[in-house]
């Protein structure tokens, strides 16, 4: 068993409850509050902002030519294809897209910002990778059982965002950062892996949480909003 396939072993219990989370399957079933929508896109624009930031420290830590072709082209599909599963969900709430960016950041997604540039600026590649693993493999597997689960067609309200996710190029994208590290921690340390797994295990929780931060509307606290539901 390589590496990375021990890491999803060892975290189904996480992907699990994401593929079962309400926002999820929301999807699948075509409805989803516009409120949750809203939430999700003003806090995922800033999030994938972040995470082609991180790509760019990645980048920076390359040793050869393989891995800054990857980060590279990485950064581009953020930059000019992942805009599409965005447009999806503000057409569905009827929402300009423009009008969700630029918001502060929810304590969920602020904290998983800070998880991953944490990695990417204290630890070495193998570590910053372990932390961006969950990001592209946990999307993978929910557009895959939505389309086993709900086999949408092309008039479903969701249908580019699950397609988009279940695609070859998310595939693609999972499986060579999965080769990556899986050849990074050949080499590793037992301290090296301990600190990749912990990562790993904790993007997984985030990404379990962003969903129920998008879904249960999570604010950070003060005194409006911790005295009214509003
Ligand atoms: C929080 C989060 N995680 C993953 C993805 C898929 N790239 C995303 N758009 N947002």
């Amino acid at each position: 068993m390589t590496f990375t396939d021990q890491l999803r072993k060892d975290n189904d219990d996480i992907f699990q409850f994401i593929l079962s989370h309400p926002f999820v399957e929301g999807i699948g079933k075509g409805e989803v509050p516009n409120k949750a929508i809203e939430h999700y896109i003003k806090a995922d624009f800033e999030y994938l902002n972040a995470f082609m930031k991180i790509y760019g420290i990645a980048l920076a830590k390359s040793t050869n030519r393989k891995e800054i072709a990857y980060f590279h082209k990485k950064i581009d599909f953020i930059l000019n294809d992942e805009i599409h599963p965005h447009r999806n969900f503000c057409d569905y709430i009827g929402v300009n897209y423009e009008e969700l960016q630029g918001h502060p950041l929810p304590p969920t997604a602020d904290h998983y910002i800070k998880h991953m540039m944490y990695h990417a600026q204290m630890g070495n590649l193998g570590e910053i990778l372990g932390a961006l693993l969950p990001c592209p493999w946990t999307y993978l597997e929910i557009g895959r059982e939505l389309i086993q689960k709900y086999n949408p067609s092309n008039t479903h309200p969701f249908y580019p965002w699950i397609t988009f996710y279940a695609d070859k190029s998310v595939e693609n994208t999972t499986r060579e950062m999965c080769e990556l590290l899986d050849k990074y921690m050949d080499h590793a340390s037992p301290v090296e892996q301990l600190n990749v797994k912990d990562a790993f295990r904790k993007s997984c929780q985030l990404e379990l949480q962003f969903w129920e931060m998008a879904y249960n509307y999570e604010q950070w606290p003060s005194k409006e909003k911790v005295t009214s539901n509003e």
